[in-house]
């Protein structure tokens, strides 16, 4: 599998210009032999959370967008996320389309990070986000997710082999990144393919550093703070190879895990 990441600046608050830049790279990544493009984290509106009621997509937009996308160029689509508003709030939501123009999966980001204030304007999602492209089973986890590794593992246990991690993460914390998708590999014995953004918001400045890091751990691409798209080619027998060589998943003690779990607080 040919991914491509895309790495771009996000304008703050103007998703009509965010849509022309995701168009144009979408159509370079495809006539660049792509099979699967990511986009990085709240593409449509950037973390312009006080301005959702106008801003974020009621329409549907973005699905029919990258459905009409996929299936004219014959390309998966792993959307990053986007701001939508449903019955109940607004939501940080992940939409996969396949080669076809078919949805494979709606995942709404599970975690709502407080430094960025997603709690107050933010519902949080209860999918896992595993899903299907050509036959293999992927997952997909949002930026402040890979905090938590059993959320991660979560879906490594229901077959994932390729997670995609779309993100806005701030360059103050660039490491923690780097580390904690390294380690999200590694322990999960999967490939990572990560997308964060570049440039600034009023509040922060983003590290970039968009990573696809194989099951064993090696970094296949680190794009650092360069705007534009990145490639790398994925072969999923390294999975079968990596999980044979150290049988992580078979050794693994449930049973011993939940005996010590503490009981929910009263
Ligand atoms: O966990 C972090 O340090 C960054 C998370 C974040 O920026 C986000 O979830 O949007």
């Amino acid at each position: 599998m040919k991914v491509a990441c895309v790495q771009m600046d996000i304008a703050f608050g103007e998703p009509e210009t965010n849509f022309r830049k995701v168009t144009e790279y979408l159509e370079e990544a495809a006539q660049n032999g792509a099979e699967t493009i990511v986009l990085p984290e709240m593409w449509n509106t950037g973390y312009a959370l006080t301005e959702l009621e106008t801003l974020a997509d009621s329409s549907h937009r973005t699905v029919g967008f990258l459905k009409e996308f996929a299936k004219k160029h014959g390309v998966n689509i792993v959307g990053g996320s986007v701001s939508i508003i449903k019955e109940d709030g607004f939501y940080n939501t992940m939409y996969v389309v396949n080669k076809d123009g078919e949805l494979v999966s709606e995942y709404d980001k599970a975690h709502r990070f407080g430094l960025m204030d997603e709690h107050i304007h933010l519902q949080e999602g209860s999918g896992l986000g595993t899903f299907e492209l050509q036959g293999v089973v992927c997952g997909g986890v949002i930026c402040y997710d890979i905090r938590f590794p059993e959320w991660i593992r979560a879906q490594a246990l229901n077959g994932a082999k390729v997670i995609f991690v779309p993100a806005e993460w701030p360059a103050a914390r660039i490491d923690h990144w780097k580390v904690l998708l390294q380690a999200r590999a590694i322990e999960n014995q999967c490939f990572i393919v990560a997308v964060n953004r570049v440039g600034s918001d009023p509040k922060n400045a983003f590290g970039g550093s968009s990573m696809v890091i194989a099951p064993w751990g090696e970094v296949r691409l680190d794009m650092a703070m360069q705007e534009g798209i990145g490639y790398a080619d994925i072969d999923l027998s390294e999975v079968e190879e990596v999980r044979k060589r150290i049988p992580v998943f078979t050794d693994r003690r449930e049973a011993l895990y939940s005996s010590f779990q503490k009981p929910a607080a009263e």
